[in-house]
């Protein structure tokens, strides 16, 4: 999985940045949005906030006054701090969830959307690492355009943070969003390429699907060698290479957790020991192709499955199953 760090300056543009981002299909994870959820009342982060800046930070409702809050803390920096301190456990372990969840669905590219990125020293668990720049002149007339704020509170917020050109140079990719919207989208094709890039083996291997490999494969155990060529294959067959012939995979014996089983399938004969492996877990079914450079022995038979064809009658098919037990 490629966690791709997405931050910037105060209204330098990284939700629309973001935006972008969704409208090609690659989630976004928003701190400012998990950072909301772990104020909302009766939240632990609120219980903590409420017991350190006191009840007058509240509504009638008993939710926090965000603008209130804001006033106090981006013109202190004690209490900012204070606040820093209270909700980045929250903050963290919220992104580290909502990561989890897109690993879950296999998701394989996803950005964080974080304006303290570096603050928080969140930039170490992502690559790579894009800051979206504005000159300072653009950044305070845009926000106090959205927000509706004088030139003072908009400078308060802008002064609360790293400064942008201090980002920029820890940035991997830099977006110079000073121009007009569709200048920012031109550049933006161009970040897309770099952030498309096929996965590394370290980013396959953290994906769902590469952990999946390595932890769940018994083949694994026995050597780096075995899953490095199941991943290559795999990616292979990701981008639609080799092995257009083959078909559903369904196992021809009964899988149970952990087990594993193999047949040998007629599209990739040439690999002389190459075989299909379908896992049957409670969640998923994982379908590997294996190269193995080494076997010991093998033992082969003949099975037959019972499969609709294209009229829709049943008939029996026989497929030649090898088992291939390694050292
Ligand atoms: C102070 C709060 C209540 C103000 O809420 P409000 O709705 O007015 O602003 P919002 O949350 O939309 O934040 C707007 C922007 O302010 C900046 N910002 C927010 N918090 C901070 C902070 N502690 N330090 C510097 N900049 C900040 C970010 O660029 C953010 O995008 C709120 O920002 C907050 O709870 N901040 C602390 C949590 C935090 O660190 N959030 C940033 C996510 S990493
Ligand atoms: N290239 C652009 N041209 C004109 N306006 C822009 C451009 N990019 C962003 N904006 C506007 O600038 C404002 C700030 O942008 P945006 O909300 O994306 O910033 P942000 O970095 O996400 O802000 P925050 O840190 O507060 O979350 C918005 O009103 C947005 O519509």
């Amino acid at each position: 999985m490629r966690i791709v760090g997405l931050t910037g300056g105060i209204s330098s543009g990284k939700s629309t940045v973001s935006n972008l981002f969704k409208a090609h299909g690659i989630p976004v994870v928003d701190a400012d949005i998990v950072a909301r959820n772990v104020l909302k009342k009766g939240t632990g982060g609120w219980r903590k906030v409420v017991v350190a800046f006191g009840d007058d930070i509240l509504l009638d409702n008993g939710e926090v006054d965000r603008p209130k809050l804001g006033q106090i803390v981006f013109t202190n920096p004690d209490k900012r701090q204070l606040l820093n301190r209270l909700l980045a456990p929250y903050i963290s372990s919220g992104i580290f969830v909502e990561v989890l969840k897109l690993w879950m669905k296999g998701c394989k590219i996803i950005v964080l959307d974080v304006p303290l990125l570096f603050e928080a020293k969140m930039d170490k668990w992502t690559k790579p690492i894009i800051v979206v720049w504005v000159d300072s002149h653009t950044q305070l007339e845009r926000l106090m355009a959205r927000d509706g704020t004088t030139e003072e509170e908009a400078k308060n917020k802008i002064n609360a943070q790293m400064s942008l050109d201090l980002k920029r140079t820890k940035a991997d990719i830099v977006i110079d969003n000073t121009g007009s919207l569709e200048d920012l989208k031109e550049h933006f094709s161009e970040v897309l390429i770099q952030v498309k890039k096929p996965l590394t083996w370290i980013e396959f291997g953290i994906s769902r699907d590469g952990a999946l490999l390595v932890g769940i494969d018994p083949k694994c155990a026995r050597g780096g060698l075995i899953w490095k060529l199941e991943m290559f294959i795999l990616l292979k067959t990701e981008a639609g290479l080799p092995i257009t012939r083959s078909r559903p995979l369904e196992s021809t014996e009964k899988c149970g957790p952990g087990s594993w089983s193999q047949r040998v399938q007629p599209g990739i004969d040439s690999f002389t020991s190459g075989w299909w492996s379908t896992f049957d877990i409670p969640c998923w079914k994982l379908c590997t192709l294996s190269v193995c450079p080494k076997k010991s022995s093998s033992e082969e038979k003949e099975t037959s499955l019972q499969e609709e064809n294209e009229e829709g009658k049943t008939e029996a098919r026989r497929f030649s199953t090898r088992r291939i037990n390694l050292r």
